[in-house]
């Protein structure tokens, strides 16, 4: 027992009265400050306090003190003034004993004091262990976010007061936060960063900064000055403070082990709200909070990246082709050189490239060469094409969205960017992009950050970019098309393919290239090409490029025996320019009584162009086969006719034999 009275004769009876009864007396105090200097020697179970004391401080100043640590207190005092007696009944004492006193009345206030606390400490321990399981409940309760801290909101005010109370999540370098503004007894309004900003009108962007020096080491009270020193480092605390007009706050710091961080932080207009036991609570909170937070986080990473994983999977069966070496990219003209030098200079750099070029002409394939020499190239590629996807959905195929964003969204999806993270993107066809996706892209491109639809903050984002077009960006620009502030963004570094036509050493090898690739697929071997087929792909202008080529090798390879050099599937439609002078011309000994038309200019014309590129077919493949037309490996055949059919159109179109040589079958 501490015994605090100014007194001494009424101080030491009721030493001697407690001493009889067996409870030990630790010290008799006659001011406030003696009483805390004797408390911090021995920590008494009960204090017994005179109201006025020596000195300036009361009896009810060291109440406080002894409630915010917990320690019962019964008053003994003969003051029966009304407003005493108000302040006396606010700290909540265990008695209160009238002087002049009787022994039994001492005691009797004593058995009763004590009895309250410890059923009162028992109480509280109930308490405290029913909020605990409460927290954590809603902690791992799989709803989102706002409503299990709403919950857990709703929960803390039973215990601690508050106004306002702000959470900010950090993570990796992003902040959530989630602001709880108190309407009503049990009413809160959730107040996102942007309606913050609106009802404050604030003018710049607050920041939310990380935990100051004062957080790192548990929770902290600010009253006053210390407020005013909180407020200087915390722009977004400053911001409340002022705007809300708070006068204390207790802010506390949950630190997971992976190094996120939770941050609670409550305000209160009161200028005493925060007490030793309102801190002294969160502390014990703190473990299990913890321990809940990280288990909670566990899972959502788990399924975050097992989301991912499925993402990837499905991504990666589309596109197993990811591996591309200079090796692979056939071509040694000029133009393709100079291609493969500037790759070599901007693979190693993070900078967007902008790949141009026609339709096929490998664009796609110089991206992933940019990839697979950066040191990215561990990393995945993402191919987003810009064209197939319709315009309402390709915001979410890039940034994702969370559940319930938008009509639809049954399920939270992580976006292409996010699924690029550490990687590259490839966005192919950005030319068709919508404008308005537009603004957004350059936006994530500038400020290197994401947001999901529907999606509260924004996410840091490391992703090279590469985009691809056909069209030519410079008239789409001109034409108001594509942003102007894009286009500059994005061609830091452009590359542009040239046109198959426009490098016809190339077709050849092409040619080659894709015919061996073709016929070892389809386990037939390859004799090379007819003269007439050669002819053909070199003065042919490739409109749909290296892709159109490829086709046109494979129907040749498909329809080819194995045994004979290869002929073209089909004619080749359009001529743009002249047979290549320097491949030999077919050597016939079928002839065409009509020449052929080069350059169709009306559709009686394209008709007969057709019909002479027909020709030139039939010629080539009647040379192919010696001249015969029925029979295994006859014209015919070849040509999925019947032997009758050729006949008839050999006649029509004016085909016949010059030579002496006798086909077998003819
Ligand atoms: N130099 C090359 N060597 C070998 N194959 C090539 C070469 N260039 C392109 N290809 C092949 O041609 C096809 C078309 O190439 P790719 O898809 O890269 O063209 P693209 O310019 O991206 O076309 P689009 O604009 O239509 O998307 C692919 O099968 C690719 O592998």
């Amino acid at each position: 027992m501490l015994i605090v009275e100014d007194e001494y004769i009424i101080a030491n009876d009721l030493s001697i009265i407690l001493q009889d009864a067996g409870y030990p007396v630790i010290g008799i105090a006659n001011s406030v400050a003696k009483a805390l200097a004797l408390m911090a020697q021995q920590e008494p179970d009960m204090v017994l306090l005179d109201i006025y004391l020596k000195g300036k401080e009361t009896g009810i100043d060291l109440a406080k003190q002894l409630e915010e640590i917990n320690i019962p207190f019964i008053y003994i005092s003969a003051n029966d003034n009304q407003s005493v007696l108000e302040a006396v009944k606010a700290t909540q004492p265990s008695g209160y004993i009238v002087k002049p006193f009787r022994e039994k009345d001492v005691l009797t206030a004593l058995e009763i004091g004590r009895y309250r606390h410890s059923h009162s400490v028992e109480q509280k321990l109930r308490e405290e262990k029913a909020l605990q399981i409460a927290i954590t409940n809603a902690l791992s309760d799989t709803g989102d976010w706002e409503n299990r801290l709403l919950i857990i909101t709703q929960l803390l005010q039973q215990h601690i007061p508050f106004d306002f109370l702000t959470i900010r999540h950090q993570r990796l370098g992003t902040t959530h936060n989630y602001n709880y503004y108190r309407i009503g007894f049990e009413e809160y309004q959730l107040l996102s960063l942007q309606t913050i900003q609106q009802m404050t009108n604030a003018k710049v962007d607050f920041q939310l900064l990380p935990p100051g020096k004062l957080l790192v080491n548990g929770s902290v009270r600010y009253h006053q000055e210390g407020l005013g020193t909180l407020c200087q480092q915390d722009p977004f605390i400053q911001l409340l403070v002022k705007t809300f007009r708070f006068e204390s706050a207790l802010m506390m710091p949950f630190s997971l082990v992976n190094g996120e961080q939770f941050i609670i932080g409550f305000l209160s207009r009161n200028s005493e709200s925060y007490l030793a036991r309102h801190q002294a609570l969160l502390e014990r909170l703190e473990q299990p909070i913890v321990l809940t937070l990280e288990r909670v986080m566990a899972y959502e990473e788990i399924a975050r990246l097992s989301n991912k994983l499925k993402q990837e999977n499905s991504y990666l069966q589309e596109e197993v082709k990811t591996f591309v070496n200079f090796e692979e990219i056939i071509g040694k003209s000029e133009s393709l050189l100079h291609v493969f030098k500037l790759v070599t200079q901007v693979a190693p750099t993070d900078t967007t490239v902008l790949v141009m070029g026609e339709s096929g002409t490998g664009k796609e394939l110089i991206a992933r060469a940019i990839h697979n020499q950066s040191s990215r190239k561990e990393k995945i590629l993402v191919k987003v094409n810009c064209a197939t996807l319709p315009a309402n959905l390709i915001e979410s195929e890039l940034f994702g969205h969370e559940k319930g964003s938008f009509t639809g969204a049954f399920e939270k999806r992580i976006g292409k960017f996010e699924l690029a993270q550490g990687g590259t993107i490839f966005l192919d066809e950005i030319g068709e992009l919508p404008l308005e996706l537009q603004a957004k892209l350059l936006r994530v491109l500038q400020e290197k950050e994401i947001e999901r639809i529907g999606g509260k903050a924004s996410i840091k984002t490391d992703v090279r970019v590469i985009a691809a077009t056909n069209r030519n960006l410079e008239v789409e620009v001109t034409e108001g098309r594509f942003r102007m502030d894009l286009f500059f963004r994005l061609a830091t570094f452009p590359i542009t393919l040239p046109p198959l036509r426009e490098r016809p050493g190339d077709i050849v090898l092409l040619a080659h290239y894709f015919a061996r690739k073709l016929a070892q697929k389809q386990r037939k071997s390859f004799l090379g090409f007819s003269d007439m087929a050669l002819a053909e792909l070199t003065s042919y202008a490739w409109p749909g490029n290296i892709r159109e080529l490829e086709n046109v090798i494979e129907q040749a390879i498909i329809l080819n025996n194995g045994q004979t050099p290869l002929v073209l599937g089909r004619p080749l439609e359009k001529r743009l320019f002249a047979p290549n002078p320097t491949l030999s011309q077919p050597k016939s000994n079928w002839v065409s009584e009509r020449p052929t038309v080069s350059v169709p200019r009306d559709l009686s014309e394209m008709k007969q162009m057709q019909q002479a590129t027909e020709r030139e077919y039939i010629l080539a493949i009647l040379n192919q086969t010696n001249g015969r037309i029925r029979g295994s490996g006859g014209a015919a055949e070849l040509l999925n006719l019947k032997p009758t059919t050729l006949e008839y159109r050999m006649e029509k179109m004016g085909i016949r034999k010059i030579l002496t040589v006798q086909p077998p079958d003819s």
